[in-house]
């Protein structure tokens, strides 16, 4: 099907260019999207041709308990608004309870937004971990994020025959009970804050600001006795801010866990995940270490990547954000190439990878100077040793002094001042320059020459929140069109990877493919403009003989494919077509914006941010549930290209209808092949339709229409002068 496809765009190329000369520029500028869409879709063919998926041996890991390692665990949060404490509070607890000795992990928690709330709900959370966790090790618990596990009303012990049915029965009462406890202690905290301005543990919180606190370190936990069946140790992290020094967001955030782990547990391996991304199946940690542990492996993949799924997902996907049919076919596809991308959360990764090594530092063991540690990790000397055991190790001792002890260490190196003329950030760990951190990080691991490896168990190892309504969508999806077209343009383009670099061919491709998404929404534009100019003008943009079934032909199976995946993948023909029109209206209005805030980086008016994405406690349950799928608007600009195309191509569609076109010029008047698109794109439009009429957050704001309104006469009336 994918050739096929290929096989009729091409065949449309070589239309347009034979006849070029019998239609003026209109054709020209179609030609020329078309030529894109066909390179784009060599793209994606490349990506998806063979896939390969890993599979692990858990029986054969279990045989070595006893030498597994350690692995540190890394949350990030930034906002105890847009990200709820409590969602943070369940991803901790589902980490804490993962099936893995406990006296092997240690979980670390970056608070961005430097808020006693977050550190008192992990205090909270951690005496409660004292009964959740031993209570889901011994019923073998399968989602221990609580919230998710109470959601189930019902108290039914996991598949085996439980002993006692009763005393399960009446834990499980004592647990919710405590659980409704500790959510209404966290709910209270959120709801008047004052008792944290006191003094305790919540002294050092007073007088700080979000973005103007020095660093704030605290164990809330340590397994002390280092016992394999207690709790792993718990670490609240919020690093050191100051108005005048960069942060860089999240990469910033990563790289201070990553030298705080460093000093304090220093394992070999770290999973990381984003605050509302819970653990969803316990063994995980388990299977991503039979992935990296594997011998043949080990000198060679740098990371093992697990797919994001999202809970609570709405009915048949309305605002196109599970990425199903992309995390089965693309992920499975990267899968048989160089490996996936790095997605952010749910990876784990080699801690000397991040430290920069690469598979040929492997063979030639070259202990790196003093000079050049300090030059690249910075100037701790207490952590330079940490990271010359990491580079070096192959032997894991555990450590040898308790973390505790480590706390002011750990200060420092938190500090916004620590990086300054060091290599983190571009040598070292998470890589600076892009709001989409994730993606670049895991590309200069792949330009080093590792490899990454796809792992996608059953049940979905990791699951979190997607946003909702579509000012959070188009929000994500705006800050990825940036972060990716911000890699594009700069010196870690991938071109650059291939050609003085490791990154395989292929792999370039892939993420070329993957980079220049927003720029999808010139050629989208342009078309959709053309189209509505020609019915204004009354001239062709396709052939209205039997030269339209070679414009047909690729539209219908290139659909036809995307619907098959659909099918594949058990999603339903209106996810199906959620989907398309979600593409369209991403494609012109978020990706389009997102170009927009490049060309701004570009011209040093404005800085790229990165927006941080609503979480909702939960989709379900607040009684409104008919209107949850229901698109959203809000006063951003990021609806105006899209209202605009609505409004040019209503108004295209009823002067056809009243004959209200200009005479075709030597009869070449435009078609049924352009009203069809035209149509179409109104159809894709559907939730902007409805939102011209929608009240309240469901209506477009008056002030976008009015723009819209006026960018779209000024669109006819041009179209008629020219
Ligand atoms: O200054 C910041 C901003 C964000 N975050 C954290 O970054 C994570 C991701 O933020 P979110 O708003 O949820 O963004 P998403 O678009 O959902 O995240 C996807 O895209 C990001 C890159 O744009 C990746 O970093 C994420 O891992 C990936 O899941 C969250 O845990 C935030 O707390 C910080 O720690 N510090
Ligand atoms: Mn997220």
């Amino acid at each position: 099907m994918d050739i096929t496809v290929l096989f009729f765009l091409i065949l449309l190329l070589i239309y347009r260019i034979v006849s070029l000369n019998n239609y003026g520029v209109p054709w020209l500028i179609a030609f020329l999207c078309e030529l894109w869409l066909t390179f784009n879709w060599i793209l994606v063919i490349s990506t998806k041709w063979s896939p390969a998926q890993s599979k692990i041996y858990l029986d054969r890991l279990l045989q070595r308990v006893p030498e597994l390692p350690p692995v540190d665990m890394f949350v990030t949060t930034a906002d105890p608004v847009l990200e709820p404490p409590i969602i943070t509070v369940n991803t901790v607890l589902s980490l804490l309870a993962v099936d893995y000795p406990a006296n092997k992990l240690a979980c670390y928690v970056s608070d961005d937004g430097c808020s006693p709330i977050t550190f008192y709900s992990l205090v909270e959370a951690s005496k409660f971990a004292k009964l959740w966790v031993p209570f889901c090790k011994k019923y073998d618990v399968r989602v221990r994020a609580p919230f998710r596990y109470f959601s189930d009303d019902k108290a039914t012990p996991n598949g085996k025959n439980v002993a006692d049915l009763s005393e399960f029965q009446q834990e499980w009462k004592t647990i919710k009970d405590e659980y409704e406890h500790l959510c209404r202690k966290i709910e209270n905290a959120v709801k008047n804050s004052t008792p944290f301005d006191g003094d305790g543990e919540f002294a050092v919180f007073s007088n700080t600001e979000r973005k103007n606190h020095p660093t704030i370190i605290k164990v809330i936990w340590e397994n002390k006795e280092g016992l394999s069946s207690g709790l792993p140790h718990l670490i609240y992290v919020s690093r050191e801010k100051r108005p005048m020094h960069p942060h860089h967001y999240k990469a910033g955030a990563m790289n201070v866990l990553a030298r705080v782990s460093g000093v304090m547990s220093n394992a070999p391996y770290m999973l990381n995940l984003d605050c509302d991304m819970f653990v969803n199946y316990p063994k995980i940690v388990l299977h991503g270490m039979c992935i990296l542990l594997d011998p043949n492996t080990q000198k060679e993949v740098a990371f093992a990547q697990c797919p994001q799924y999202f809970y609570d997902g709405l009915k048949d996907d309305p605002f196109g954000n599970q990425f199903v049919v992309l995390f089965r076919f693309v992920g499975t596809g990267l899968g048989g190439l160089q490996g996936p991308f790095y997605g952010g959360t749910n990876c784990f990764h080699r801690r000397k990878v991040i430290y920069g090594l690469s598979p040929h530092d492997l063979e030639n063991t070259r202990i790196l100077s003093e000079k050049e540690l300090v030059r690249n990790f910075g100037s701790s000397r207490e952590f330079i040793n940490t990271v010359a055991l990491a580079l070096e190790g192959t032997t894991y001792a555990p450590p040898q002094h308790n973390i505790s002890n480590s706390v002011e260490t750990a200060n420092q190196v938190a500090g916004c001042g620590y990086e300054y003329g060091t290599g983190w950030g571009s040598q070292v760990g998470w890589v600076y320059g892009s709001t989409t951190e994730d993606i670049l990080t895991g590309m200069k691991m792949h330009t080093r020459g590792w490899k990454s490896e796809n792992y996608m168990p059953d049940p979905p190892a990791f699951m979190g929140c997607a946003p909702t309504g579509g000012p959070a969508s188009m929000t994500q999806q705006k800050r990825w069109a940036t972060g990716l077209l911000e890699i594009l343009l700069s010196k870690n383009n991938p071109i650059f990877g291939t050609l003085f670099g490791n990154l395989q061919f292929r792999q370039c491709l892939a993420y070329l493919w993957f980079y220049q998404w927003g720029l999808h929404a010139i050629p989208e534009i342009l078309y959709a403009a053309l189209l509505a100019y020609c019915l204004i003008t009354n001239s062709q943009l396709f052939p209205k003989d039997t030269g339209l079934w070679i414009f047909a032909a690729p539209f219908v199976v290139l659909h036809l494919n995307s619907l098959l995946e659909y099918f594949e993948t058990g999603q339903s023909v209106r996810a199906w077509w959620n989907n398309q029109r979600m593409s369209r209206i991403i494609t012109m209005n978020a990706w389009f914006l997102g170009i927009f805030s490049v060309i701004l980086k570009i011209l040093r008016i404005s800085e790229a941010v990165f927006d941080v994405t609503q979480k909702e406690e939960s989709n379900s349950g607040d009684g409104d549930d008919e209107d949850a799928g229901r698109f959203t608007f809000n006063e951003s600009p990021v609806f105006v290209p899209g209202t605009t195309i609505l409004m040019v191509h209503l108004i295209v569609l009823v002067m056809k209808l009243l004959g209200l076109q200009e005479p075709a010029k030597n009869g070449n008047g435009s078609g049924p092949g352009e009203v069809f698109c035209s149509l179409y794109l109104v159809l894709c439009y559907w939730p902007f339709l409805k939102g011209l009429f929608g009240k309240g957050k469901y209506g477009i704001p008056s002030s976008t229409l009015c723009k819209a309104g006026a960018l779209a006469a000024f669109f006819v009336h041009l179209s008629r002068l020219i």
